[in-house]
């Protein structure tokens, strides 16, 4: 079965609240998939083109205007609170800044247990020792143990360390997918190979399927197995990853990808 679809789908934001008279179209007509085969997706664009908008209607936190988008078969609609901790429990968020998401007074176990007590899989609310089984599980997942953050402030840890707590925690409800939006954005270059490795991992060992939302073309190249690329709310040029930016056909992606290889090799224009 597939595991998502999204088919035609369009967002209009109004600008200026409700009696706001200009419209911004931030996702235009934009269809893809996601089969039941655990892969990674990468969404790539400059900013402005629509990808956090795709993210936010992925993960169920904006309606499209126009279109449809189905999880596992069914129209993703959240009325209440029962709905969206169900459609959580299989679509979860990688949040894209550590440093700004977790509150610096808070211990960081504090997000795992919440997390595990919100999402406990037998369906009943776990006891601290269940609770505690589920974060260290999750975060041996993502290389570390319950024994190195417990206690910690976010400040005691290093970023690629609350990276992976962020992951992490995302883990906790054992989703099928994770949309991760810019999640190696706040972290230095060198660990950000790390992390992308870290998904390719998540993806072999727990079959899990992630969207990777980025501008950073040379990730994106490494982990995924397809690439969407967009351009000002439109999809212009999608495939196998490596087929894609190996020989990119749409003028966009061609500038995207010399962009990159410029600032590589520290060339001008
Ligand atoms: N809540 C909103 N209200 C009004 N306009 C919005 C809203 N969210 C996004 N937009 C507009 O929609 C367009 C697409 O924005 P979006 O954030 O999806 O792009 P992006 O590719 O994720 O960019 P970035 O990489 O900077 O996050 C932009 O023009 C943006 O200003």
């Amino acid at each position: 079965m597939t595991l998502l679809s999204l088919s035609h789908v369009t967002k209009i934001y109004r600008q200026g609240g409700m009696l706001g008279r200009r419209l911004i179209t931030a996702v235009k007509d934009v269809s893809f998939e996601i089969g039941d085969e655990p892969e990674i997706l990468s969404i790539v664009g400059e900013s402005g083109s629509g990808k956090s908008t795709v993210a936010a209607m992925i993960l169920g936190q904006a309606e499209p205007t126009e279109g449809e988008l189905q999880f596992a078969g069914k129209t993703v609609a959240i009325h209440n609170r029962a709905e969206r901790t169900a459609f959580m429990k299989e679509v979860q968020p990688v949040l894209q800044n550590p440093f700004e998401a977790f509150n610096p007074l808070k211990r960081v176990d504090r997000y795992l247990f919440e997390t595990a007590s919100n999402f406990s899989t037998s369906g009943k609310r776990p006891n601290r020792r269940e609770v505690e089984k589920m974060a260290d599980t999750a975060l041996h997942h993502v290389g570390l143990t319950l024994e190195e953050v417990k206690g910690r402030f976010p400040h005691e840890l290093s970023g690629g360390q609350l990276q992976r707590v962020a992951i992490a925690r995302a883990l906790i409800p054992e989703p099928r997918l994770l949309v991760a939006d810019e999640p190696v954005s706040m972290v230095d270059a060198s660990l950000r190979m790390a992390i992308v490795n870290l998904f390719g991992r998540l993806k072999n060992e727990l079959g899990l399927s992630i969207i990777y939302i980025t501008h950073d073309l040379a990730t994106a190249y490494y982990v995924s197995d397809n690439i969407i690329i967009m351009r000002k709310g439109e999809i212009v040029e999608r495939g196998r990853a490596r087929a894609v930016l190996d020989d990119p056909q749409h003028a966009y992606s061609r500038a995207l990808k010399d962009a990159v290889l410029a600032a590589e090799f520290g060339e001008v224009g």
